[in-house]
């Protein structure tokens, strides 16, 4: 596969199914260094078998997977410890308080000491969860809740975060918040992958791909591929539904 240097995920021809299901159909993309890309379509599209095969958590039928160079799904990879993943649901423990699902995975991460009181501090700083330390995760807010895993994704400093749907059930202010703490991070250097079913988060990602029924059916920059549909940057809604029709044959739309 050709890798160039500044490509940090990269996947060529993937192929996925569960058992009749083709939940990915021959999907190639590649995620640049210090880019946030989008990974946007509708419910069922592939999306989080996407991620799950970019962390290693799958293997493809067919195709090649690539991260920061490295195979995934090798256990022995050191590349595993420049990943971070925030999974779309029950990521955290709920019965344990925000900081000690903060310990918890910095154990997991095998943090130092000296490494954990700082991180832990700058973390809970970014996302505004230090007055909330004693809190139980499950008693969290959707927002906060978001916050937390990502602080706890977030330990290890990876080179490389895969975010699935973070912020669905979000409310709208803790979703721009969400953002603004990804771009602090992307222009710390970090490379993201975010997945999304909104189309309105699309605009906010420099580079997207569209996810639909298992196939890519575009992608681009998102100013570029509304300038190219003739639809406004903000709405991408009307950019999608038209990449569908032309798919489908407006069988799907
Ligand atoms: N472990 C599994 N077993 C059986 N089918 C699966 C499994 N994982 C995914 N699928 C199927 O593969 C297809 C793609 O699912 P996937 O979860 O990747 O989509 P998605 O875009 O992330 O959607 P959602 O946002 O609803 O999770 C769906 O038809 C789904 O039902």
């Amino acid at each position: 596969m050709s890798t160039c240097p500044d490509v940090d995920v990269a996947m060529e021809d993937v192929r996925r199914g569960f058992g009749a299901t083709q939940a990915l159909k021959g999907v190639s993309l590649a995620v640049h260094t210090g880019e946030v890309y989008g990974l946007v379509g509708p419910d069922g599209a592939g999306k989080t078998t996407a991620i799950r095969l970019m962390a290693g958590l799958l293997l493809p039928d067919a195709g090649r997977v690539k991260m920061l160079g490295e195979d995934p799904a090798n256990t022995r990879s050191p590349v595993r410890e420049s990943l971070g993943l925030v999974p779309q649901r029950n990521t955290l423990y709920g019965d344990l308080s925000v900081d000690e699902n903060l310990h918890f995975f910095a154990q997991l991460f095998g943090l130092s000491r000296k490494d954990f009181t700082e991180r832990r501090e700058q973390l809970l700083d970014i996302t505004r969860l230090s007055r909330f330390t004693d809190r139980r995760a499950d008693a969290l807010s959707g927002g906060m809740y978001k916050k937390l895993a990502l602080a706890c994704a977030l330990l290890h400093r990876p080179r490389v975060l895969l975010l699935d749907e973070p912020t669905n059930g979000v409310d709208p202010v803790s979703r721009r918040e969400l953002w603004e703490l990804l771009y602090g991070l992307v222009h710390e250097g970090m490379t993201l992958l975010v997945s999304t079913p909104y189309m309105d988060e699309a605009a906010r990602c420099h580079r997207v791909g569209l996810l639909y029924a298992g196939e890519l059916i575009a992608e681009g920059d998102p100013r570029e591929l509304a300038r190219q549909h003739g639809a406004a940057a903000s709405n991408f809604e009307a950019v999608f539904l038209a990449l569908v029709e032309k798919r489908t044959g407006g069988r799907a739309a």
